[in-house]
């Protein structure tokens, strides 16, 4: 059996060349990317002394990086992109992973467990392509701006622990919920929203672990009892309020 190996390759880059440095290995990387021995890799910048990058890459095996990905075209074409860096190199060996290795305790974002902006927007495609078929939601959101599949999933990556996207370019809390004023939502309405989110999450591939979904659903049903609440004919707008920040709750992600 062939072991798994870590290269890495210890540069120091003048500051003034860092840039062109960081161009060309951005080019250099999809060859890298592209080769069957690799799998992964990743350049990293010294935070302490801005001139000193590492570059890790973990192949199949020493055999293979040096037999396969060196004899290769793309090792020729990775090669010409980063040849000025060479004489800038001060270590470039394989090292072998000992035993001592493992995981910290830090919990994920349910976003970043999610799959990030990207599973957030796969999910709400889905859904709303779900939502104009549907007999009971298709009324609501007849006229639907084109937008507004990429507006919800940042603000579910928002909620779910992801970037500030939806509150640094559409509003806050208030924002979003004022959306909803005046829209008569029924409860037939908001449960099937929430139903056609859920078939939504399994077809854009969410993780289906019990733990990501239940908070999934909490929030869920706790946002759509809101927007049913704030779109009753007599709901006064709400006060502007920061984004809800949604977590694990009781059950945090299962690591075996
Ligand atoms: C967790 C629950 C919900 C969330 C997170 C949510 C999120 C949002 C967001 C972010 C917007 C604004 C989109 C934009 O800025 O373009 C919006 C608008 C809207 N939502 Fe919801 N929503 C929820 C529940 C519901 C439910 C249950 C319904 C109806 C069944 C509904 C109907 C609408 C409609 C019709 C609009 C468009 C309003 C307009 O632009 O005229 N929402 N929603």
């Amino acid at each position: 059996m062939t072991v798994q190996t870590v290269e890495y390759i210890r540069y120091r880059i003048p500051e003034q060349q860092s840039a062109q440095f960081l161009a060309a290995y951005t080019r250099a990387a999809r060859h890298l990317a592209a080769a069957p021995q690799c799998v992964d890799y990743e350049l990293a910048r010294c935070e302490e002394d801005f001139e000193h990058f590492i570059l890790r890459i973990t192949w199949t095996s020493t055999e293979d990086h040096l037999e396969g990905f060196r004899k290769s075209e793309l090792f020729s074409d990775f090669l010409a992109e980063i040849r000025p860096y060479v004489g800038n190199i001060q270590e470039m060996r394989h090292y072998k992973p000992t035993t001592v290795r493992g995981t910290g305790a830090s919990v994920p974002t349910l976003y970043a467990w999610a799959g990030g902006a990207e599973a957030f927007s796969r999910l709400t495609e889905v859904f709303y392509d779900k939502v104009l078929g549907d007999d009971v939601l298709a009324p609501v959101f007849a006229g639907l701006a084109p937008e507004h599949a990429s507006h919800v999933a940042l603000w579910l990556g928002e909620v779910f622990g992801g970037p500030p996207a939806y509150s640094e370019t559409q509003g806050g809390h208030g924002h979003m919920v004022a959306k909803h004023l005046g829209k008569g939502i029924t409860e037939a309405q908001r449960r099937r929203w929430v139903n056609l989110l859920q078939d939504a999450a399994d077809e854009a591939g969410l993780p289906t672990d019990a733990e990501f979904r239940s908070a999934f659903v909490a929030y869920a049903e706790w946002g759509t009892r809101l927007a049913v609440y704030f779109s009753s004919p007599d709901a006064a707008p709400p006060a502007e309020q920061p984004v809800p920040k949604w977590h694990w709750g009781a059950a945090p992600p299962y690591r075996p």
